[in-house]
């Protein structure tokens, strides 16, 4: 690859042909049928799958980029022993390789690059969407008994979908420079297409500030108002804020990513999770690619998140984001003041 390319676009397009492998590796673990779930807190899991695309992840990336500062989700990924050659991408999207460099980001160097690594958002989505493989109802059964994630509710609205919550599941690369998210990666690895009849699985978004986005089409908003919000992480606190909102519809759906990916999509106007919860690995990418297409992502008060390496993880003030400003603030100015003081009390 050119080193005359500007080191962040080169990292953006490392970023996106790392992001499809690690997504192959989440269907390849699915496919095996031994996720390895652990809890790691309350509500809060992690799989065969998240260790392994992290590994890929950070471990392709550091490889090229030795100077760049990489956070992964996941803390104890499984470190032993050389990774399969199989797993590591050196390779660059060559499209995004020919984007011409904003200004400001020409001089990045890249030790001046942190990035924020969450190899599979929506990781209840993920474990849940294991039954759906199970072809033979009697199995699916048995595999529900000894799940330790679903609700019987849950798995019967399962059931009526042929994909589970599969297309909830992202992987996400956001990368941030001054503390800002500046580029990001949002890669869904069961997103369905028909390319020449052949079905196709997987597909990847990408954004650039001043640039733009690319790998869907976006759409414009809904014409009546559409929330999306967790669907496995609510509280008291979040459904107060979604009543406010005055909504014709919630879309209630898994990880950080997914949800974004509905505002630039036209399905939803405004996402809304008045709770702590998402961390800086579920926020960075996502961010990115909305300012890129026009949008806003900020905590439940307004305020923007930084990114830097030593900034806390947690984002402890929740998550509101628009596909544009006025969205935005019709959500920001419908939150009561008092809810607004609570979520503040946990900085
Ligand atoms: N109360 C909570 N506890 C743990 N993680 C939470 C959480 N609320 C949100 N998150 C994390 O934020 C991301 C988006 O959440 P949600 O799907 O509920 O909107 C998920 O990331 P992961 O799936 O990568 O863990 C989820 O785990
Ligand atoms: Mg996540």
């Amino acid at each position: 690859m050119s080193t005359t390319i500007p080191v962040i676009v080169r990292v953006l397009a490392s970023s996106v042909s790392v992001a499809g492998k690690a997504g192959k590796i989440v269907r390849d673990v699915m496919s095996k049928g031994e996720l390895g779930i652990v809890e790691k807190g309350k509500d809060d899991y992690q799989t065969e799958a998240d260790r392994s695309a992290q590994r890929c992840i950070i471990e392709s990336l550091s490889a090229q980029y030795p100077k760049v500062n990489i956070i992964g989700e996941e803390d104890n990924p499984d470190t032993e022993g050389d990774i399969s050659s199989e797993w590591l991408a050196v390779d660059a999207d060559k499209e995004i390789l020919s984007i011409e460099c904003p200004s400001f980001l020409k001089s990045v160097k890249e030790e001046d690059i942190v990035i924020w690594v969450d190899p599979l958002d929506g990781t209840s989505e993920y474990t849940q969407g294991a039954l759906m493989l199970k072809r033979d109802p009697w199995e699916r059964w048995k595999m529900y008994l000894t799940h330790p994630l679903i609700s019987i509710k849950w798995y019967l609205s399962l059931l009526q979908s042929d994909f589970g919550f599969l297309e909830h599941v992202t992987v996400l690369i956001g990368i941030s420079v001054n503390e800002k998210p500046v580029a990001g990666v949002i890669h869904q690895p069961y997103f369905k297409t028909l390319i020449d009849g052949e079905k196709k699985l997987g597909r990847t978004i990408w954004g650039l500030q001043e640039v733009g986005v690319g790998g869907f089409t976006a759409a414009p908003p809904p014409d009546s108002l559409v929330i999306t919000t967790t669907r496995s992480h609510s509280n008291p606190i979040v459904e107060k804020a979604l009543q406010v909102m005055n909504a014709s519809q919630i879309l209630r759906v898994g990880g950080a990513g997914y949800k974004v990916l509905q505002l630039l999509e036209g399905v939803a106007s405004i996402y809304v999770f008045a709770s702590p919860g998402c961390k800086k690995w579920d926020t960075c990418a996502p961010e990115a690619v909305l300012n890129a297409a026009g949008g806003k992502l900020t905590d439940i008060l307004g305020n923007y998140y930084k990114y830097g390496a030593s900034e806390g993880k947690p984002n402890k003030t929740g998550v509101l984001a628009a596909v544009n400003g006025e969205l935005h603030n019709y959500a920001l100015t419908r939150i009561p003041q008092e809810l607004k003081d609570k979520l503040a009390s946990n900085k």
